[in-house]
This record gives C-alpha cells, structure tokens and sequence, in this order.
C-alpha cells in the first residue's frame, strides 16, 4: 500500500508554481466579494474637512462660559461662513466647522437667553470636532493588494468617490461528479441511484471562495469517458475538481485518466476524512480529486480549495483558516490519520467549547450541517472529554 502523505506535504505541491490570475477592471458595484489586484491609494481626505460630531454650537474655546450671539446656521451640505469674533454657530452634525471655530458643545449643554447661547465653561478645546482626513488621509494606502472586497472595504471605496477597480479574475472550476450511481435532484432514483449531493455543495463552497464555476458535468465510470471530460475541462478551467473514482476499486478511474493527460503528483494522504484525495496536473491546470464520500468534498474543499483558489486571487487570508483552542465535549483516539472533525462551537463565559457531531463517518453529510469549525485532532493522539482542541474556524 502506497505511503500516506501529510497534509502539509500535499498543500505545498497543490500550491507550487500556481501564478496569481491577470487583474481585471470592474464597477465597484460589481466588486463584492472579489480581490484586489492592485493597492487602491486614497485620492482625498476622510472627512474632507473639520465637522461636527453633535448637534450644538460651533465656538472659539476663548470663549467658553460665555453668552454668544449666533451668528450663523451650518446644516450639513453647506458651506459656513468664517466666525464672526465673540459669536457662535448654530451646527448639526456633520456641518463643516466654520473658519475660526475650533470646538463644538452639544445642544442639551446649552441654554438661550434672551437670544444668547450660554455655553459652559467646562468644555475641552476641540470637543466633538472631527478632524480632516481623521478617518483616511489623502495619498496613503487605502486598501492593500490582496484584500477581499467586504461591505467596509466597498465603503472605503465609495468614500474617496471610486467606481471601478482591479481585481484578480476569478479562477475558472470545472467541477465533474463521477459515479454511475450519481442523478441529478429531479430525477427518479434507480435501483442502486442516489442523488448528487456533493454538485450543490461544492458550487456553493466554491462560489464563496470566489471561484467561477465554468463546468459542471456528470462523469460515466468508464475510463474513455473520465479521460475525455477531464481533457475538455483542462481546456477551459484553471483548477478541475473531480468527485469520487479516487480509491482503489477498478471502477476508479480519475488518477489513471489524470496519469494519461498530465500528471498525479500525490495521492492517499494521512488525513480522515480524506485519504483517497488524488492531486495533479494537466498542463498549467490543478487537479483536485476529491473522495466521493460528502463529508470527504467538504472538508477537502476547505482544506485544498480554499488555499488554492486564494493563491489564484493572491488573497494572504485564504491561505490558512483562523484558529482557535476548544474544549472538547467527546472523546476520541486517532491513528496514522490526522481527523478533521465537524464540530459546532460554543462560545461560553467559560471559553468555547467545540461540540462534536456523533456520527462523524464520511459519508454522514448531516455532520457538517452545524459545523462552525474543523477540530484537527492529530495523528495518533488521544482526546479526552475536557481536554483542549485545536480548531480550524470555517469562514471565507
Ligand atoms: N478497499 C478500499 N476501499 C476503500 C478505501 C480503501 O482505502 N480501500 N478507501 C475508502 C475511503 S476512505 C473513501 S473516502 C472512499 C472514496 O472512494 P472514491 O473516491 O473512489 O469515491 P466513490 O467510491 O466514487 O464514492 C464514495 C461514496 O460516495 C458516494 N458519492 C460519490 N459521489 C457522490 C455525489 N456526487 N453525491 C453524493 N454521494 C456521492 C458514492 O456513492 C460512494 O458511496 O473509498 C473507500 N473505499
Ligand atoms: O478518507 Mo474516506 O474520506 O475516510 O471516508
């Protein structure tokens, strides 16, 4: 029996020489999601001027503990006047400060009379003013290369008045479903059918990863058939992910058909669920072979897929997933495989406690329903109920 290989072993080969995919321009509001190519540099100031974080009276802190005349009213969208020396501005909330102004009281602090504003003496040069360029300042980097465009980056964009940008294309997936076995949902079930649970799954996965799902086709377990597919998907995707046909049994036909186009760099890899995964190449493009087991494609997809698709979008936080310390809630004992478990996880004054799914057989799909993380349990070791786990948080 060929020699298991570590995961780490299999990430680097998966990952070696992959060139980050060519930028391309888009609408920001096309951009959710996607990765920055290049460094957006900030054009303006955020805010672009002094403003007012109360509603209140602008005023010369000289002047605290006196009564102002009011001389002006700044609404937000207006430009102010310079203060008039002894008086104050009437200003609400986000209204630019007006020349010769420098501190801001909220309006509860204030009282009138007879026309005049009563401002308290205890007040702070500066309070409540927000600075010119506070938040970002013009000329500086706003957001790096590689960052994944979330809803706070997309307003950063917006903010300096920006509406297109470079981002990595996504990389393009041909997913194929071997298995004679294999229907699509809405087809009646043959004796000896079962339907494609893993296509939906792995396209929504993938699709969260920020791959774009160029293929999809159902694979006949025949090796003509293997070949001739996995020869067409070379043609138009950057990485194939093949499902089932990877073991052992003279129905498995993926590592021969990969072996007859391009080349197997590694196969049977010391990880549970996982061991049959196949990895390869045909020419430029990655082979992922995936175990046919659901559980196998789920946690492969965010053990290989995921670093591989980030390394196509050049994305440094997709490289590794988050990871934290859990107590266990079960116990278990591992052997010449590392065990990715699908636990949920707790969070308690206590700390977090990762509770195990008690089925965790790899073809028991309802595992991963409630599976907010991976706990890796290491090659032979031995968990006790209490005892702190090492877990793999499953997040973009
Ligand atoms: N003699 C041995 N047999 C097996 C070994 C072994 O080392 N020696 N390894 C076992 C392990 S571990 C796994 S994992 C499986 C993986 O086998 P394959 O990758 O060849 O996958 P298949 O046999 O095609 O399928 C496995 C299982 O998953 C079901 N399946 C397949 N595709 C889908 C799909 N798209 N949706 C839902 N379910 C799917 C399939 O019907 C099988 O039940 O091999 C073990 N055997
Ligand atoms: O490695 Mo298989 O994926 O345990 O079931």
């Amino acid at each position: 029996m060929a020699e298991l290989q570590s995961v780490e072993r299999a990430l680097s080969a998966l990952l070696d020489g992959v060139s980050p995919s060519e930028p391309e321009w888009i609408d920001c509001t096309q951009a959710a999601g996607r990765v920055l190519a290049e460094t957006v540099t900030a054009r303006l100031d955020v805010p672009p001027a002094d403003n007012s974080a109360m509603d209140g009276y602008a005023l010369r802190h000289a002047d605290a503990g006196q009564a102002l005349p009011v001389s002006q009213r700044v609404a937000a969208g207006h430009a102010p006047e310079p203060l008039a020396s002894g008086t104050c501005a009437r200003i609400f909330t986000g209204g630019e400060i007006p020349p010769g102004a420098d501190t801001v009281v909220m309006q509860e602090r204030v009282t009138m009379h007879e026309q005049l504003a009563i401002i308290p003496d205890d007040i702070e040069c500066g309070d409540n003013v927000r600075r010119r360029g506070r938040d970002v300042r013009a000329s500086t980097p706003l957001l790096e290369a590689g960052t994944r465009l979330e809803a706070a980056a997309l307003g950063h964009l917006a903010g300096q008045g920006i509406t297109q940008v470079a981002v990595h294309r996504r990389p393009r997936i041909a997913l194929l479903s071997t298995g004679d076995e294999i229907v699509e949902p809405g087809q009646t079930l043959a004796p000896g059918q079962i339907h494609n649970s893993n296509r939906p799954m792995l396209s929504r996965l993938l699709e969260r990863f920020g791959a774009d799902l160029v293929m999809r086709e159902h694979v006949a377990d025949d090796f003509a058939t293997t070949q001739r597919l996995l020869g067409d998907a070379a043609a138009c995707a950057d990485i194939i992910v093949t499902t089932g046909g990877v073991s052992v049994g003279e129905e498995d036909h993926v590592k021969h058909a990969l072996e007859s186009l391009g080349r197997l760099d590694l196969w049977q890899l010391a990880m549970r669920p996982g061991k049959p995964l196949a990895l390869g190449r045909i020419g430029e493009t990655r082979v992922v072979g995936l175990p046919g087991n659901p559980v196998s494609c789920f946690v492969g997809a965010w053990v290989y897929l995921r670093p591989l698709i980030g390394a196509f979008l050049a994305c440094p936080r997709m490289a590794t997933l988050p990871r934290l310390w859990a107590r266990a809630d079960f116990e278990t004992r591992t052997q010449a495989r590392r065990h990715y478990m699908r636990v949920g996880l707790e969070f308690t004054p206590e700390g977090v406690i990762a509770h195990a799914f008690a089925d965790q057989n790899s073809a028991v799909l309802s595992s991963c329903l409630e599976a907010d993380a991976l706990a890796v349990i290491p090659e032979h070791t031995t968990v006790r109920a209490g005892e702190q786990v090492e877990c793999l948080w499953l997040t973009e």
